[in-house]
C-alpha cells in the first residue's frame, strides 16, 4: 500500500523535522509511546501503536498546516505561532489552540543592535533597516511604534515618522548588523551568547517562547478526535515527570508536621509504618528545582535515608491541588 492512502483514518501529527526543537520533540515522543519507524529521507512516519502519522516540517510551517486543518496536532515554538497569527489572524475556524506549554525551547524574540552603538531604545530604530527572520512579527511591532507617540523619531517637526524597512533573511541574524545591511535585528535569543559574540545588545523584547503542542480547530476526523486528548495527556505526563522527582525518606512520627510542610507533594505525601515503633516511611513528588533546599531542610528536621529518584513517567491530579498547602496524609 502506498504511504499517502495508508494516512486515512490517521490522525496527522506535525513534528519540526530539524533544528533546536527536533530532538526534544523525539523524546517526548518516545517518552510518551508513540512508536514509529522513520525511513531516510521520507518525512511521513506511521504510528505501530495509534491511527497516528508523523509528518516531519519545518517548525515555521507547522501553524499553517495545523491552522488550516489540514493536520491535526503539531509541536512548535510559540513564537512560529505568534508569527502566523501575526499575517492570518485566526477565526473561529482556522488557526491554532494550544494545549500545552512544553516548557523547552525556552527563547525571547528580542530587538538587538550593536553594543557600542549610539541606539538604546527600539523608538529610535524607527525609519531605519531592521533585518530578521521574523518580517510579521517585526512589521507589527515597528507599526506600532510609527503609529504611536510614545518618543518615535520623527521626519522633522511634527511629520509623520517615516517607514521602518524590514528584510527578511533566513539564517545567521546577528551578522546583518556587522556586514551593513541592517540598523538593529529581531532574532532569538537563548543563552545570550550568539548576541554578545555578534557584538549585539537586546533594547526590547517583542516575544516571549517556549515549544507548545497545538491542535486544529478542525479536526480531520472526528471519530479520531478521542485520539488528541489520548496523546495530549501521554505528553503531559512525560512533561510533568520531567518536573518533578520522587523522594522517600524516614522520619520520626511526631516531626511529620514539620516534614509535611517540606514535601506537601501534589496532593500530599504518601506514609507507610515502619517496623520501627515512631518511625514513619514518607514517599512524595518533589519539584525538581527545589530538590537540594528540600533535603537540606528534612535533613535538619531529623529526615534519614532520604533518597531521589527520577521520573519516567506520570499520570497526576492538576498542579494546584495541596502543592505549597498542608493537607492531611494519603493512606499509603
Ligand atoms: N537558541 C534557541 N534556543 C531555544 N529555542 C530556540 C532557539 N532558536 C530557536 N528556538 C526555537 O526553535 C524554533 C525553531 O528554530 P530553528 O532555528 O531551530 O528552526 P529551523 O527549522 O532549523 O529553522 P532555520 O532553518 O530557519 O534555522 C524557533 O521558532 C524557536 O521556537
Ligand atoms: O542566545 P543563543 O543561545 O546564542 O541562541 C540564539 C541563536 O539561536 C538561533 O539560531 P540558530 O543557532 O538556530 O541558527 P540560525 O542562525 O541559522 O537560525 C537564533 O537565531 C540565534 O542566532
Amino acid at each position: 500500500m502506498d504511504l499517502v492512502n495508508s494516512l486515512n483514518d490517521r490522525l496527522l501529527f506535525a513534528v519540526p523535522k530539524k533544528g533546536r526543537l527536533h530532538q526534544a520533540c523525539l523524546d517526548l515522543l518516545q517518552g510518551s509511546d508513540i512508536q514509529f519507524h522513520r525511513h531516510s529521507r521520507l518525512d511521513i512516519a506511521l504510528v505501530k501503536n495509534f491511527p497516528l502519522a508523523l509528518v516531519f516540517l519545518p517548525a515555521a510551517d507547522i501553524p499553517t498546516f495545523v491552522g488550516e486543518g489540514r493536520v491535526d496536532l503539531g509541536i512548535t515554538g510559540r513564537d512560529q505561532v505568534a508569527e502566523h497569527d501575526a499575517v492570518t489572524p485566526p477565526t473561529e475556524t482556522t488557526g491554532v489552540e494550544e494545549i500545552l506549554d512544553l516548557e523547552f525551547g525556552r527563547c525571547k524574540l528580542q530587538v538587538q543592535v550593536p553594543d557600542k552603538g549610539p541606539i538604546t531604545r527600539p523608538e529610535e530604530l524607527v525609519g531605519k533597516n531592521i533585518v530578521t527572520s521574523f518580517v510579521n512579527l517585526a512589521s507589527r511591532y515597528f507599526a506600532d511604534l510609527e503609529a504611536g507617540d510614545d518618543g518615535a523619531v520623527t521626519n522633522g517637526a511634527g511629520a509623520k515618522p517615516s517607514k521602518t524597512t524590514i528584510k527578511y533573511v533566513g539564517g545567521s541574524v546577528e551578522a546583518a548588523c556587522a556586514l551593513g545591511v541592517a540598523d538593529g535585528i529581531v532574532d532569538l535569543v537563548e543563552s545570550g551568547e550568539t548576541m554578545r559574540v555578534a557584538g549585539l545588545k537586546a533594547i526590547s523584547t517583542v516575544v516571549e517562547s517556549t515549544a507548545i503542542l497545538i491542535k486544529s480547530k478542525h479536526p480531520s476526523d472526528p471519530k479520531l478526535v478521542k485520539y488528541i486528548d489520548l496523546i495530549a495527556n501521554r505528553i503531559r505526563g512525560v512533561i510533568t515527570a520531567q518536573k518533578y522527582v520522587l523522594c522517600t525518606y524516614n522520619i520520626e512520627r511526631t516531626k511529620m508536621d514539620a516534614a509535611r510542610d517540606i514535601t506537601p507533594g501534589k496532593r500530599a505525601p504518601t506514609m507507610s509504618s515502619l517496623e520501627e515503633e515512631g518511625w514513619v516511611a514518607v514517599s512524595v513528588m518533589v519539584p525538581k528545582r527545589d530538590i537540594g533546599n528540600v533535603m537540606d531542610r528534612l535533613e535538619a528536621e531529623g529526615a534519614e535515608d532520604i533518597l531521589v529518584t527520577k521520573l519516567e513517567n506520570s499520570r497526576t491530579s492538576p498542579e494546584t491541588r495541596g502543592s505549597g498547602s498542608r493537607t492531611p496524609p494519603s493512606r499509603g
